[in-house]
């Protein structure tokens, strides 16, 4: 046998032992779950968009309890439904716990000099986060509302044009171009409304649907070849949806500092207001391209005083594409289901218009009149708590060995939340929890669902940094609406919804009938 044979034998076996040892690791440890196939473990069943893996773990969760372990292809993770578990992992040892899983696509979270706040971890995580907070202050959104207004105006216009028609429309495509119309005006310096006619959003779509998780679940496998994804997609951004709108915000930041500097050779003063994030984020540049030592240090709090107030050029194209992504799919969705809701909840939708008539009388609503929508907030937490749609990212990545509530978590493993099982636990939410009951949050039992039970936005450090700004739009659209029409549902109205998807959880279509409220 020649040497080379001999060579190429023992890589196959050293191969095949080392994914055959990942795919053991939890038989090994005498932990119970579903096992898959060696390779892949369960990976499979998350890339399956017509029957969403985050519902699956549902099933296995009755099957082997509230905590078990999967491997996805070289992912080791645990998944839990256990809401005092998921505290102590998200809130109080968010030392231990304060990455999440990544995917070798989108590049190593310390060494990814686009990281993002989604993927970004430890001292880059927090300088982001720092960074990116005031956006959304109260604040802030006072200044953004004139825009959402806008575009809450301009969508008003093709529902009033759908409506005439008497038929049902799917909700969900209008919604989509909302969210997508409102990002792009206060995140990427779009000037006028382009809804209907977007040209990103065919590419954003793409991201979320079935095409785009291909490379996910190919690097999940064999992360050598998501590197090579990666840098492929980087030189040749067109071949993947979610590069090529990459490619599309360097280009907008490249032409705003043309702009600028265009402006300062003109003798023209910047206004001193930013325009909008790209604005924000550049007053924030920092003069070096990589800010290298942050991803040597440790992240306990003590080791955190300092956070350094800058962004490099990268980060800023990797701030806009996710806050891009980040909000617009999830919205919209958002939205969706609560129109759902209401369309079949009619005695609900009805107190809601009461609430609605009462509190904005005025064809303009303003800052104030929204904040004092109380039934409204209940009814999208209520829609929240059904429909959890981000449950993917519920997850946190072990970044030192530790034990939770008794069980030893090493570092490397994921801890994934199963938050279809526990947004419906009776434990949690009483005998009721499988009826749309909105009133349930009127109560101020508020503290106790937050200890771990509820989290449509994630929990604790790293929670879900646009929530207020998704309130803000939700509400403000939703009293536009409801001041003129009542949802209804119709023939074609998929009741219950079918759901699919794999980034996030969504209804195929949401075909709703908009009828004119005869007090208007
Ligand atoms: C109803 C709408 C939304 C839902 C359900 C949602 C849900 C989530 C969830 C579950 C997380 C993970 C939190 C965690 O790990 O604890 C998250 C994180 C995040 N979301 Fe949202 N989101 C929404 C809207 C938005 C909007 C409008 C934006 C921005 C424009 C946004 C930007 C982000 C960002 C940047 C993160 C990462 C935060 C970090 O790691 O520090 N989201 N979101």
């Amino acid at each position: 046998m020649s040497l080379s044979l001999l060579i190429a034998g023992a890589l196959f076996i050293g191969f095949l032992t080392y994914y055959i040892w990942i795919w053991s690791f939890w038989i090994r440890k005498g932990v119970k779950g579903p096992r898959g196939f060696p390779f892949f473990g369960v990976i499979l069943k998350f890339h399956d968009y017509e029957n969403p893996g985050l519902l699956k773990l549902g099933e296995w969760t009755k099957k082997y309890g509230s905590i078990y372990g999967i491997t996805e292809g070289v992912e080791k993770t645990l998944v839990v439904s256990n809401p005092e578990f998921v505290h102590e992992v998200f809130v109080k040892q968010f030392d231990n716990f304060y990455g999440r899983k990544t995917n070798p696509i989108q590049g190593d979270p310390n060494k990814n000099k686009r990281a993002h706040l989604v993927l970004a971890q430890g001292h880059r995580w927090k300088r982001l986060r720092t960074l990116a907070s005031p956006t959304f202050s109260n604040k802030s959104l006072r200044k953004i509302m004139s825009t959402v207004e806008e575009t809450v105006v301009e969508l008003m216009r093709h529902l009033d044009e759908a409506s005439a028609k008497g038929k049902a429309v799917d909700l969900l495509d209008y919604y989509q171009e909302f969210t997508l119309d409102i990002i792009g005006r206060i995140a990427m310096g779009q000037t006028e409304s382009l809804m209907f006619r977007n040209p990103m959003l065919p590419k954003v779509k793409e991201i979320f649907k079935k095409g785009g998780k291909m490379p996910f679940l190919i690097a999940g496998v064999f992360p050598i070849a998501g590197t090579l994804m990666r840098q492929l997609f980087m030189k040749f951004p067109k071949f993947s949806p979610a590069f090529g709108i990459m490619n599309t915000m360097e280009k907008a930041l490249n032409k705003r500092l043309e702009q600028r500097a265009a402006d300062k050779k003109a003798g023209i003063e910047p206004s001193g207001e930013p325009q909008d994030f790209i604005d924000l984020f550049l007053d924030a540049r920092a003069n070096v391209d990589f800010i290298e030592e942050e991803s040597t240090l440790g992240f306990a709090k003590s080791e955190v005083l300092k956070v350094d107030k800058h962004l490099t050029f990268d980060e800023i194209i990797g701030q806009l594409f996710v806050f891009l992504l980040a909000g617009y799919d999830t919205t919209a969705l958002s939205l969706s289901y609560s129109s759902y809701l209401l369309a079949t909840h009619p005695e609900i939708q009805k107190k809601l218009q009461e609430e609605v008539d009462r509190e904005c009388p005025d064809p303009e609503v303003t800052f104030d009149q929204i904040s004092k929508l109380k039934y409204m907030e209940c009814v999208v937490k209520e829609a929240l708590r059904m429909y959890p749609l981000a449950s993917l990212v519920h997850n946190r990545k072990c970044m030192k060995k530790t034990n939770v509530l008794g069980v030893e978590i090493d570092e490397g493993t994921n801890v994934q939340v199963d938050t279809w099982t526990l947004h419906y636990d009776p434990k949690v939410w009483g005998d009721d929890a499988s009826e749309f009951k909105p009133e349930r949050w009127e109560t101020g039992d508020e503290l106790f669902y937050a200890k771990g039970g509820y989290l449509p936005f994630g929990m604790g450090p790293r929670i879900c940094i646009g929530m207020r700004l998704a309130m803000m739009e939700e509400k403000l659209l939703l009293t536009h609406i409801l001041k003129k029409y009542t949802f209804d549902t119709s023939t074609e109205t998929e009741i219950p919804l079918k759901l699919v998807g794999s980034a996030t959880i969504a209804p195929r279509n949401v075909m709703l009938k908009l009828t004119p409220r005869h007090s208007n």
